[in-house]
């Protein structure tokens, strides 16, 4: 298992504490997937489309031995088997997660953006991001997250 990689789970419906530790345990009971850590748990003000309920989001370091291909058929996998419906795309969901950063790629394919395209706009992200690992950069980019984070006037929304 020589990949790293950074995830970002959210959850804005029912007990959402529920869905982000099932979500993990999924993760970590996945061959060819080893979580190595787990972020606090953040509530979060929705944004995107805003007229929905808080989320709760963390941040996930995995060691994983799968392609990021096979890393995103594996997340969608664990939205379906936790019963994820998608109503409309900006919507409140029971469960997501979401690839952030895959070793030091770029990859830029139709269903599949790695480095996260929102990333960096996003506190509800970058925060937990941070928390596990304080040093974490954008690929060849010397850009450090710290610094895209201090750029984020809505940080109140992250608590
Ligand atoms: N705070 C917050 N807002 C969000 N808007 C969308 S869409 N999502 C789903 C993830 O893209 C979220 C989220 O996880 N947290």
């Amino acid at each position: 298992m020589n990949n790293i990689a950074f995830l970002s789970l959210g959850s804005n419906i029912g007990d959402r504490e529920k869905w982000l530790k099932e979500a993990v345990r999924e993760l970590d009971q996945t061959d060819g997937i080893k979580v190595e850590k787990v972020s606090s748990i953040y509530e979060t003000d929705p944004v995107g489309y805003t007229d929905q309920d808080p989320f709760l989001n963390i941040a996930v370091k995995i060691k994983t031995s799968l392609s990021a291909r096979e890393l995103l058929t594996r997340c969608l996998y664990v939205e379906q088997r936790l019963g994820r419906v998608r109503e409309f795309r900006w919507g409140p969901r029971k469960i997501d997660l979401d690839i952030l950063l895959y070793n030091n790629e770029n990859i830029r394919m139709e269903d599949l953006q790695i480095p996260h395209p929102r990333m960096t706009e996003r506190a509800f992200v970058l925060v937990p991001l941070l928390e596990i690992d304080g040093k974490v950069r954008l690929p060849h980019q010397n850009v450090s997250l710290v610094e895209v984070l201090s750029e984020i006037p809505d940080k109140e929304g992250v608590r």
